[in-house]
């Protein structure tokens, strides 16, 4: 691992990284932070008010800003799923340790989430989720360490498997 054995998950909406995030930091004795909530503390409203009020061009430059700012040490880091959007912030956070990719399908993360339209997510109106999807895997490819797949997992049997992956670099 790097040396601030931080971990960096990252993936689409729905893929877990906030849910596994507290379950690895407390496997590996780590601090959590979910940069959703970064983000959300320093606009002092909800992603979707951010969405609303101006666009999502606007939430995804906020986010790039406090990932780029970020000083996260020893912390398992669940990004938003748009943070792939900012080479800045995501070279930034490569900084404290490995990036690890939740490879989920379309048809999983659909079974799983269900409020898309209010669950604040940075896309161009009239794209469909389809074309986000598509858009995005190559980004997703592009700065992780380490993919795992979560089809057909439950959540502790990812958490293993992040950690088994996690081993293997070492
Ligand atoms: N491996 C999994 N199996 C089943 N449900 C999962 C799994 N990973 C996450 N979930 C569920 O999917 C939903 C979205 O998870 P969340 O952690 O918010 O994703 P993200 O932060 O990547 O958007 C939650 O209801 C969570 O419990
Ligand atoms: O994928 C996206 O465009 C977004 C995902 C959200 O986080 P999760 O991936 O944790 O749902 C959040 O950062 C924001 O609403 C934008
Ligand atoms: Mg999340």
């Amino acid at each position: 691992m790097k040396q601030h054995r931080s971990i960096v998950l990252i993936g689409m909406p729905g893929a877990g990284k906030s849910t596994l995030g507290v379950l690895l930091a407390k496997e590996l004795a780590l601090d959590f932070v979910d940069t959703d909530v970064m983000i959300q503390l320093r606009e002092g409203k909800t992603l979707q008010e951010v969405i609303d009020e101006s666009d999502y061009m606007n939430l995804r430059r906020i986010e790039g800003e406090v990932l780029s700012d970020a000083d996260l040490p020893n912390h398992v880091i669940a990004t938003g799923g748009s943070a792939v959007y900012s080479d800045e912030g995501m070279t930034n956070l490569q900084r404290f340790g490995p990036v690890v990719f939740l490879d989920c399908s379309a048809d999983e993360l659909r079974r799983r989430i269900h409020n898309y339209e209010s669950r604040g997510i940075a896309m161009a109106p009239g794209q469909s989720f389809e074309e986000l999807f598509a858009e995005r895997q190559a980004l997703y490819r592009k700065y992780a360490d380490i993919t795992v797949c979560c089809d057909g997992r439950d959540l502790q049997q990812v958490v293993d498997q992040v950690l088994r992956e996690l081993n293997a670099l070492n």
